[in-house]
């Protein structure tokens, strides 16, 4: 009988083959470096924790997400990490609760869920991504959207447009002027979320119809948004996402789309999606939010951070053509010369006999007296 389950892998999981391996490498580095830059010091969390602690750290994140099962050794409920950030929230919370504010830390490394986001089945995903931990006021969320733009750039992103939302608008508004019952808020924010004018007004919210026409280009998808907001309880919010436009200006195109909640599990007032011209999909996204813990009383922390996912970028980088120089090392070739050339940055590739083909084996030059000869 044929094993055919032992060469496949779960759906939604895959490799990285050599090329898709250095891409990665790359961008990683570079997106790094970008955040490092601004002075955001790296930490290192562990793949799995207690599912406790990593879902109670913000309001709004969802267990049902996480793959969970129960430590043989403590024998509690344990999660495989599906979001960096929380365990960021959990070390400025803990170990980094007496560092000076503002706390700047960034991160990389693969989290996972039970299911893929919409249409795209990857349960795997690399996360990079930057935290600024004690505020989540308008010059922190300006720092957040620069630094995230100029990240994503350095890992070989270009024509990059950023999408800003108010994640938690419907409560703003349903909290004053535009009230609503407790029991008609979760559909009128569905209904939002699925852009149903119809809908809406089936579900009472007809009042937040013009927040589906507050969309498109920032400029004056904002001058609708204030237009809307007579009663000004909008008025902080639209006159920080200008001044954080204004911020970013020239940097990304700028799209707003107020009510827009995918993925934005426990952002406050400030969100932003991030794209890049030629990858399909978005490649990240960031705002405002709060930690819970002992900082802060009972509203917690506050913080503005990013996280960019950039496996589409790192496909679509790995499918260019890559500038490899790598040289032959033919047999008996000098070892000492070998070395020379790897310490002025060439990749050798040594002959372990007379049968091996340089071209075959990707080699750009070969080693002839001494001398890089171009194949
Ligand atoms: N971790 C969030 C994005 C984020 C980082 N910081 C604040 N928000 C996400 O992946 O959706």
């Amino acid at each position: 009988m044929q094993d055919t389950d032992r060469d496949l892998l779960p759906e939604g999981l895959g490799d990285r083959l050599p090329q898709q391996a250095a891409v990665s490498q790359r961008v990683r580095r570079t997106a790094l470096d970008a955040m490092a830059s601004h002075g955001y010091e790296r930490v290192e969390t562990p793949t799995i924790e207690f599912e406790k602690s990593m879902a109670s750290r913000m309001a709004g994140v969802q267990v049902r997400r996480m793959f969970r099962f129960v430590d043989p050794v403590s024998l509690r409920t344990l999660a495989l990490r599906s979001d960096i950030t929380m365990q960021v929230g959990r070390i400025a919370a803990t170990g980094l609760a007496a560092a000076a504010r503002p706390l700047r830390l960034c991160y990389a490394g693969q989290v996972v869920t039970i299911k893929g986001d919409g249409l795209d089945p990857a349960r795997e995903r690399l996360q990079l991504g930057a935290e600024l931990i004690g505020s989540d006021s308008v010059a922190a969320a300006a720092e957040i959207v620069e630094i995230a733009i100029e990240a994503l750039r350095a890992a070989g992103a270009s024509g990059i447009s950023v999408d800003f939302t108010l994640p938690d608008v419907v409560d703003a508004l349903s909290a004053d002027a535009l009230p609503l019952a407790a029991s008609q808020i979760e559909a009128v924010r569905q209904m939002l979320d699925a852009k149903d004018a119809g809908g809406l007004v089936d579900a009472g919210g007809e009042a937040y119809l013009p927040l589906l026409y507050a969309v498109g280009p920032f400029e004056t998808a904002i001058e609708r948004l204030a237009a809307f907001d007579n009663a000004g309880v909008l008025a902080g919010r639209i006159a920080g996402l200008r001044e954080i436009a204004a911020r970013v200006d020239g940097k990304a195109r700028l799209t707003l789309d107020p009510s827009e909640r995918h993925g934005f599990e426990y952002q406050s007032w400030f969100g932003f999606t991030i794209y890049a011209e030629g990858v399909s999909g978005s490649l990240g996204r960031g705002g405002t939010y709060r930690i819970l813990g002992q900082l802060g009383g009972q509203d917690g922390e506050p913080a503005a951070g990013f996280s960019l996912y950039p496996d589409p970028l790192i496909e679509v980088l790995a499918s260019e053509p890559q500038d490899t120089k790598k040289l032959f090392l033919p047999l008996g070739h000098d070892a000492r010369v070998a070395e020379q050339q790897r310490a002025v940055g060439w990749t050798t590739v040594a002959a372990l006999g007379e049968k091996d083909d340089p071209i075959a084996l990707g080699c750009s030059h070969r080693l002839e007296n001494g001398e890089a000869v171009p194949l």
